[in-house]
């Protein structure tokens, strides 16, 4: 292995995600389907740390989750490091821990985060300062979701969600998220959709120039009227009880809800902490979720918080 860097461990924090607007169309002929994808980074965190570590790569991962989240090849965090070695044509020796907080399975892109969060650590930990545009492209190639959780922020995600336009947000959004037990598969929710839609002349996929300025104004009760997920029948359609919770939500005041990206998280825009306190309370008193998780946006995306000093 070259020597790339002298760093012994870095730590990246990540953002979980709400699409505020998911626009889907027809299925394509690769399988993707094209989105209008108006992606909202909001302050749930998982944090990667990857240290220097001999015989390929490592991953291990804490939280309440642990258990859930696959420590091989698949992980998306080994996957990272390894496109990110190769790409550079290094040896990709490395302990990748993920600090998980992001529910798993949950539509929330967990999984993309840790991709995106590896890579950056690893890039980091390496030495390599890949441009920000490679790094980008890198993303894209783990997953459509990814190369948002590097970027953060609010963005519009086209093509399959991977080709992003930062999007300006002129205040705080405040959430409450209903953590369901158990997850949602994606490629099963997007089969459902199509399922769903056949036989129909499924749109072309926009972002409501109402949303943009909702977003851009930072005025919650213009975005609530402007929420919308075209996945959330195919996500109800696969776990009906998810309707129960988001009535539970609004019944305690939620300005609106949905169901965050492919389920079966659901998300709840309040006007403010003190309402996202009380739909918390009831979500949970409701037993219709796993638990409730308050969160804010715009958040920031994938950041190096934490690197130890160099060695000498
Ligand atoms: C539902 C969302 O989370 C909304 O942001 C994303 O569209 C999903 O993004 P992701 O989890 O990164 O998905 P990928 O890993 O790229 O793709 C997983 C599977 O989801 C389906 N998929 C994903 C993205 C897309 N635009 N169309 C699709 O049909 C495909 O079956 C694909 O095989
Ligand atoms: N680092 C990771 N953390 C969690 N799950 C992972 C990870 N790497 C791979 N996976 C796999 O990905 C699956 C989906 O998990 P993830 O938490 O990314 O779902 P999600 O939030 O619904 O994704 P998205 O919103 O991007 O569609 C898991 O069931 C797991 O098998």
């Amino acid at each position: 292995m070259s020597s790339t860097g002298t760093r012994t461990g870095v730590t990246v924090r990540v953002p979980a995600k709400v699409n505020v607007r998911l626009a889907v169309g027809g299925a394509r002929p690769d399988g993707y389907h094209d989105l209008a994808n108006v992606f909202l980074a909001v302050s749930l965190y998982d944090e990667v740390t990857a240290v220097r570590s001999p015989g390929g790569v490592r991953v291990s991962c804490s939280g309440p989750d642990a258990p859930q989240v696959p420590l091989d090849s698949t992980n998306l965090a080994a996957r990272a490091a390894e496109a990110l070695a190769a790409r550079h044509g290094i040896a990709p020796d490395v302990h990748l821990h993920i600090a998980k907080d992001i529910p798993v399975a949950g539509g929330m892109a967990g999984g993309s985060a840790d991709g995106a969060a590896a890579l950056l650590a690893c890039d980091t930990l390496w030495g390599l300062s890949t441009p920000r545009d490679e790094l980008l492209a890198l993303c894209a190639e783990l997953g459509s979701d990814v190369p948002f959780s590097l970027l953060g922020g609010a963005a519009l995600g086209t093509g399959r969600g991977e080709h992003l336009t930062p999007l300006p947000v002129g205040g705080d959004f405040h959430w409450v998220f209903a953590v369901a037990d158990g997850g949602l598969s994606t490629p099963a929710v997007y089969a459902e959709f199509d399922r769903l839609t056949a036989g129909t002349a499924v749109p072309p996929p926009v972002a409501t120039p109402a949303l943009l300025e909702a977003l851009r104004t930072g005025d919650p009760t213009a975005l609530a009227a402007t929420l919308a997920n075209d996945l959330q029948p195919a996500a109800l359609s696969l776990r009906p009880s998810l309707a129960a919770t988001l009535t539970t939500g609004t019944t305690a005041g939620a300005l609106a809800a949905l169901v965050s990206g492919s389920g079966p998280t659901t998300a709840f825009l309040v006007k403010d902490p003190e309402a996202a306190q009380s739909v918390a309370t009831a979500l949970l008193q409701s037993g219709t979720c796993r638990t409730a998780r308050v969160a804010t946006s715009p958040a920031e995306g994938a950041v190096v918080v934490g690197a130890p000093p160099r060695q000498s």
